[in-house]
């Protein structure tokens, strides 16, 4: 599959919630489609999302956005899936699994009942247990199902080791890896700054030891029970990680990004979507790359390649 030679470039969006609106505002914003269609069960919400975003054309770029329905899937380069429920204060990502899997069921057999042939990406939680359902449900091939894994937990990582040694967190290389969860991890052997090695760059011996370094990655790892907190959900740095997904996909950019990958083999594993560094492109996922993790680093990912087993088992009950 390849995405079409037109200048049409179309992105449905399913979920006119706070992730769906945000990555649409953001679109409309950065100018990276031609053609946006909203779809919610909410109908009217989604309309009028619509004719707000119109709005703002005359001040954005030139694109035609209008609420839908599913036939709009037809000739859509991705479908976009924020849809589902979200975290409540307290609540785990893995405790919308049977509520989002049922969801996502119905709306999966939509899309692919008008012929889709293009590429789904996933944002709705738990998404490595979503993204793997949306392959069983697709049938599609797995390059073309994604999940926006850890994209987001990288950027915010990057962020804070940036803010702490006052470094333009676009010369911080590091990764977060694993489920875009609790049991996620932060990859300390590759952290680099402008290329040199983290402990070489900060004097530091054992990492794990390190309270700044630790406390770092636990702000990771808590970022969204923090922001879920304070003003009930997380929307603008995912709205912005699925636009940068958007662009290396639409763009044929070969670019790389943590994102929910399926897995054959690379880290030991097979058959599960799991946040890794992959290279994308117009296909797809074109290659996962195979990240030489420390010993502790690969027993982590493995703990955390469990949780998600154990939950793709949830998942498919729920939709059976
Ligand atoms: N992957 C990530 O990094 C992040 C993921 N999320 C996840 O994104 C999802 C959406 O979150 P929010 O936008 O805050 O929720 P929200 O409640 O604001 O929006 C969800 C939308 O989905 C719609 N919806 C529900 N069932 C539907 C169906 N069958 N068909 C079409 N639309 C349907 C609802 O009407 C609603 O408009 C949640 O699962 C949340 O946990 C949120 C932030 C970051
Ligand atoms: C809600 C969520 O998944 C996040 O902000 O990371």
């Amino acid at each position: 599959m390849t995405i079409r030679k037109t200048k049409t470039r179309k992105v449905v969006v399913i979920g006119t919630g706070f992730v769906g609106t945000s990555y649409a505002y953001a679109l409309l914003n950065q100018g990276v489609v031609n053609e946006l269609v909203l779809i919610d069960l909410d109908e009217a919400k989604a309309d009028g999302e619509a004719r707000d975003l119109n709005h703002g054309m005359a001040f954005g770029n030139p694109m035609r956005i209008k609420a839908g329905d599913y036939e709009e899937c037809h000739n859509a380069d991705l479908v976009v899936i924020t849809a589902g429920a979200n975290q409540k204060p307290g609540e785990t990502r893995l405790d919308l699994v049977s509520k989002n899997a049922k969801i996502f069921k119905g709306i999966i057999d939509k899309v692919m009942a008008v012929d889709f042939q293009g590429i789904f990406v996933v944002a709705t939680n738990p998404v490595d247990i979503l993204t793997h359902l949306t392959r069983e449900i697709s049938g599609l091939p797995k390059e073309r199902v994604i999940g926006s894994g850890t994209i987001l937990d990288t950027a915010r990582f990057r962020y804070l080791l940036g803010e702490h040694f006052e470094v333009d967190a676009r010369n911080v290389h590091a990764y977060i890896v694993g489920e875009h969860g609790d049991s996620e991890l932060p990859v300390w052997s590759h952290v680099q700054i402008g290329g040199v090695p983290l402990i070489q760059y900060a004097n530091i011996q054992d990492v794990y030891q390190n309270k700044e370094m630790t406390d770092i990655f636990e702000n990771v790892r808590d970022a969204a029970y923090h922001i879920i907190e304070r003003k009930g959900a997380t929307y603008y740095g995912i709205g912005l990680g699925l636009v940068r997904l958007t662009k290396a996909i639409l763009n044929n950019e070969n670019a790389i990004l943590t994102v929910s990958a399926h897995l054959d083999g690379q880290y030991g594993l097979n058959d599960m979507y799991i946040g890794v560094p992959a290279l994308l492109n117009e296909h797809g996922i074109r290659e996962v790359m195979e990240l030489d993790l420390s010993k502790k680093e690969q027993i982590h990912f493995e703990k955390s390649a469990n949780v998600i087993q154990e939950m793709i088992d949830t998942g498919m009950k729920a939709i059976q």
